[in-house]
């Protein structure tokens, strides 16, 4: 590359900095976490091929010098059965009311069907926050079936009312390769600008209003640690279970401390975990013949919590019953929603 090709420093103090919020919706599935974690580059929010399972709203920060990207991760918007149903659609309106922009993610393996329709009526009724249609999974399909779905998308924008502000397809696939899961003192960063999803960033930055940046370089989610440990112990324990026990699970962390009496150069992290399930009949499932289940999903969990904190962990998990959590205000409450 020739000197006069980079822009020189005047150049770059010309371009306004920008920043602002970004929130992914869809329906179940839809690709939404893995997005935020490959625009991120680490681990943030959990994902899995279970629907549903982002319940808090995990905010990723995508670092760049003309700008900051705070993501917003909402749950699924869905016909709410419980009263944490109810809540979770509240969540998710009041966020798209307070961001700037909304990525509405579409598989592109999967015709539109009622639950896209029914979040895109939603959609049509918020006008200031422009929308982005993001076609995510692109490398499932054949180009064919991917045309098919850009226009699928045009038409339906056109039939409600919505005017797309653009209309991009995105598969995280490789960029969530080099970027989830890794240690955070790797790179901080690896799938940050990755082909497809760096191409998506530089289209959503220019709908941020002007602005400086709103929190420290190096910060990747404000997320209390926490809630990110128990997301971690949460997505572990679902791998695997099936039926309704997916939406019975919930986590808390009640404490985390450093052991006391370590040698500087070998720290170790007290976590104290409890696991919570709505019946008793439960409990087996969870917990596996012999704790053999139990022991696993700690040993994996811990695998992530390490990487995500820098620090050897010992976790300590429990399994408890809170009976029929999901329809108890105050248990609710208390479970952190
Ligand atoms: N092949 C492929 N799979 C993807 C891609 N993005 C996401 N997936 C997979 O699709 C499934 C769902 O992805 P998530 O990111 O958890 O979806 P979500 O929209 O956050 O789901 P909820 O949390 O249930 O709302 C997971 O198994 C992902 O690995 C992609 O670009 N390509």
């Amino acid at each position: 590359m020739t000197a006069g090709t980079s822009p020189s420093p005047t150049e770059q103090r010309e371009t306004p900095h920008r920043s602002g919020f970004a929130c992914f919706v869809g329906r179940p599935n839809a690709g939404k976490s893995t997005l935020t974690n490959a625009l991120v580059g680490t681990k943030v929010a959990i994902t899995s091929n279970r629907p549903q399972t982002t319940r808090h709203t995990v905010r990723g920060i995508v670092h760049r010098p003309d700008a900051q990207l705070v993501l917003v991760d909402t749950p699924g918007l869905h016909k709410p059965r419980t009263l944490l149903g109810e809540r979770l659609n509240d969540v998710v309106r009041t966020t798209w009311a307070e961001v700037d922009v909304i990525g509405f993610c579409l598989p592109a393996d999967q015709k539109l069907g009622p639950g896209d329709r029914f979040i895109a009526a939603e959609l049509a009724g918020i006008k200031k926050t422009p929308k982005v249609a993001i076609v995510t999974k692109t490398d499932l399909v054949e180009s064919e079936q991917l045309a098919q779905q850009l226009l699928a998308i045009d038409r339906l924008g056109k039939d409600l009312g919505i005017e797309w502000a653009e209309i991009v397809p995105v598969s995280a696939v490789g960029a969530e390769k080099m970027g989830a899961g890794r240690s955070p003192s790797s790179d901080g960063g690896g799938g940050r600008g990755a082909g497809q999803v760096g191409l998506l960033a530089d289209l959503l930055v220019p709908l941020l209003p002007e602005g400086p940046t709103l929190y420290p370089e190096g910060d990747l989610t404000d997320e209390p640690e926490q809630v990110m440990v128990a997301e971690l112990i949460r997505e572990a324990a679902l791998e695997g279970v099936r039926d309704e026990l997916p939406h019975s699970i919930a986590v808390v962390v009640e404490e985390m401390l450093p052991r006391e009496d370590r040698p500087a150069d070998k720290p170790l992290l007290d976590i104290h975990a409890n696991l919570f399930i709505e019946r008793p009949s439960q409990k087996g499932i969870i917990i596996g013949p012999k704790g053999r289940r139990l022991k696993d999903v700690g040993s994996k969990s811990r695998k992530h919590i390490e990487a995500l904190l820098g620090t050897p962990v010992f976790l300590d998990l429990h399994v408890k019953v809170a009976k029929d959590w999901q329809r108890d205000p105050k248990q609710l409450r208390r479970l952190g929603f």
